[in-house]
């Protein structure tokens, strides 16, 4: 999920797919753990990022317009810029880099309004090796994920003073893909002369996941300690852990728990969203033992769904989710 940026003018530009990974850098913690989460922090030995940034601001008219470059910062000089900026990053997450880069980019170039930054993490994993006490970490071979990851947007201007603020800042989820084989259904929906579909009150349910959250206070993610911050892994084992416990009715049914809950075990947490598409596997025959199915990818075109729940909704919508989500499970 990229997203453009629009500056008044409509006018903007920027540099793609840098690729900046950093080795050695200190772990991420897991500030707040939960009941549904082993993960306690994100090995960063390999800090792997690749970054989107986009500035804006009137002084960039004359370019476009008479291509008069004198206020063009080249692309190419931004990579650099990003590049050196990661190995003066003193803090420990993606969020808090981009923070970083993008505040030392408005004070470098004033005549700058606005930066976007957006990052995917490039997830590197320690191996596991043989050691005295049984498998251990390599601190030498990681392993390039290529599963889910988590991601880090954020916007800056500047005060009257011309001291950078952040305007908005998400942390975010791509790339989850989770499959629960049984206790799904999907039954009671509209029946018309439109309706092919039948009632399923057993399915298996493949879903494709995206997830985006904001912070109450940014700088539990952005500042140098990121004392609030919640693992991407974290959302990711939640996601999990509520699709295992609901005996889910609809993808719509199962994404709107996970954000309830997502907010009642990460009190910083302001926001969740969650989009989803549906990506359930088609049914071809039963196994000779009768005990498995076997599926093949569904066809185009796909379903999804989409929420975003903050403090205020789940307060009015559901004042008791906890107590009932605890007795239910
Ligand atoms: O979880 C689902 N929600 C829907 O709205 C829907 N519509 C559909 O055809 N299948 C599904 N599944």
């Amino acid at each position: 999920m990229r997203m453009e940026s629009h500056s008044p003018l409509g006018i903007y530009y920027g540099k793609d797919d840098v690729y900046v990974y950093r080795t050695c850098h200190t772990p991420l913690h897991a500030w707040t753990p939960i009941h549904e989460s082993p993960v306690e922090f994100r090995d960063q030995t390999v800090f792997g990022a690749r970054v989107r940034m986009a500035v804006e601001g009137d002084a960039f008219l004359p370019s476009f317009r008479d291509g008069d470059n004198r206020d063009v910062i080249a692309t190419d000089s931004m990579k650099n810029f990003l590049l050196r900026h990661a190995a003066l990053y003193e803090g420990p997450s993606l969020d808090g880099y981009l923070a970083f880069a993008g505040g030392r980019l408005l004070e470098t170039y004033p005549h700058v309004r606005a930066v976007e930054l957006y990052a995917d993490e490039q997830a590197f994993r320690p191996v596991p090796v043989p050691g005295a006490e049984g498998f251990e970490d390599s601190t030498l071979v990681f392993l390039h994920s290529r599963n889910e990851w988590s991601t880090a947007e954020l916007r800056m201007e500047r005060h009257p003073d011309g001291s950078p603020f952040v305007v908005w800042h998400r942390s975010g989820l791509d790339g989850l893909h989770l499959i629960k084989i049984r206790g799904n259904s999907f039954v009671g929906y509209i029946r018309d002369e439109y309706t092919t579909l039948p009632e399923d009150s057993n399915r298996p349910l493949y879903v494709f996941l995206s997830a985006r959250w904001t912070y109450v206070d940014p700088l539990s993610a952005l500042s140098n300690q990121a004392t609030g911050y919640v693992l991407a892994e974290q959302i990711r084992d939640l996601a999990g852990a509520v699709f295992h416990a609901l005996d889910t009715r609809s993808i719509q049914h199962l994404i709107h728990r996970i954000c309830a809950l997502a907010l009642v075990r990460f009190p910083q947490l302001e926001s969740i969203t969650f989009q989803s598409q549906n990506r359930t596997w088609e049914r071809i025959v039963e196994t000779a033992d009768g005990r498995g199915q076997v599926y093949t990818e569904p066809r185009p075109p796909f379903g999804f769904q989409g929420i975003t729940m903050t403090r205020a909704d789940l307060a009015e919508q559901w004042p008791h989710f906890e107590a009932e989500w605890e007795t239910a499970t």
